[in-house]
């Protein structure tokens, strides 16, 4: 079995899969690397190899591999940047500065259906990515995801204060909120859908109607009811199977 890790800026994503399938048999998020081997353990005497992919620092990336492949007792292959990978050229200046995450979910969507898309991945960033019918990366966006935006109001404000509860029934509709909880949570998610919707707008307006719109990421659930939107949540895993097959 192959184990599979997605290191965002916030959880590590993990997955094990049976060589050459796509079915996962076991998975989850972690939030430190004590959370990922009590996680991975239940399967670790099958495991035979594994593939990373992390956006975050190269040393931090480099002990955390190296220190998996010590306690797991296999190699771990990491993905590395590319000028040009599965069909698709990146978009970048400096290829190399293009997050990994977003090259292997882009490499991904063009891998689904070669054509024009809008690939958005909603994690800790919330980024929005174009790629063109040839597989022309034509670059993309950063802001800050759902994480971000309520975090800068807490921390930037006295007042702005509400427990993880409140949160979560706060985001359950996007009527005026009547609590700081529901108009915070609620003031972020329309701008997070509002930046979703300006994308596909955008895209449409670049390449017509035919092309196809992708999301992912742990809060992509939060605009799955947009029209035509088509949630892959394995997308960065897809492209990882690519980028280190
Ligand atoms: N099982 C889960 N554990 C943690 N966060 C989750 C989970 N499912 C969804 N989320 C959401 O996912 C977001 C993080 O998304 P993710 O794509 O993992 O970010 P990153 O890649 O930046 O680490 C969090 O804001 C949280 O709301
Ligand atoms: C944009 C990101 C911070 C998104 O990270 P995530 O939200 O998945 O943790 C990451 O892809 C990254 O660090 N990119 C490098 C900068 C760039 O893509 O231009
Ligand atoms: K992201």
């Amino acid at each position: 079995m192959i184990l599979e890790l997605d290191c965002g800026n916030s959880f590590i994503k993990w997955r094990a899969l049976q060589v050459g399938t796509n079915d996962s048999l076991w998975g989850g998020v972690a939030a430190s690397v004590s959370e990922l081997l009590q996680g991975v353990s239940a399967c670790s005497k099958q495991l035979t190899r594994g593939r990373m992919v992390s956006v975050r620092s190269d040393a931090e990336t480099k002990q955390l591999c190296s220190s998996l492949e010590k306690v797991l007792g296999i190699s771990i292959s990491c993905a590395r940047p590319s000028r040009e990978l599965g069909g698709v050229v990146n978009g970048y200046d400096d290829y190399a500065r293009l997050g990994l995450d977003r090259w292997l979910a882009i490499v991904a969507a063009y891998s689904i259906d070669a054509r024009a898309a809008l690939v958005l991945d909603l994690g800790t960033a919330v980024t929005a990515d174009l790629i063109s019918a040839s597989g022309a990366h034509l670059g993309g966006y950063i802001a800050p995801g759902m994480p971000l935006l309520r975090h800068q109001l807490q921390t930037h404000t006295q007042r702005v204060r509400y427990d993880s509860v409140e949160a979560v029934s706060a985001a359950r509709e996007l009527v005026p909120g009547r609590s700081t909880a529901e108009a915070v949570e609620r003031g972020c998610l329309l701008m997070l859908r509002s930046f979703v919707k300006t994308q596909i707008e955008y895209a449409r307006s670049t390449f017509g109607n035919d092309v196809s719109l992708f999301a992912t990421g742990g809060d992509a659930a939060l605009i799955t009811d947009i029209p035509v939107v088509r949630y892959v949540p394995d997308l960065v895993f897809r492209g990882l199977a690519v980028a280190c097959p």
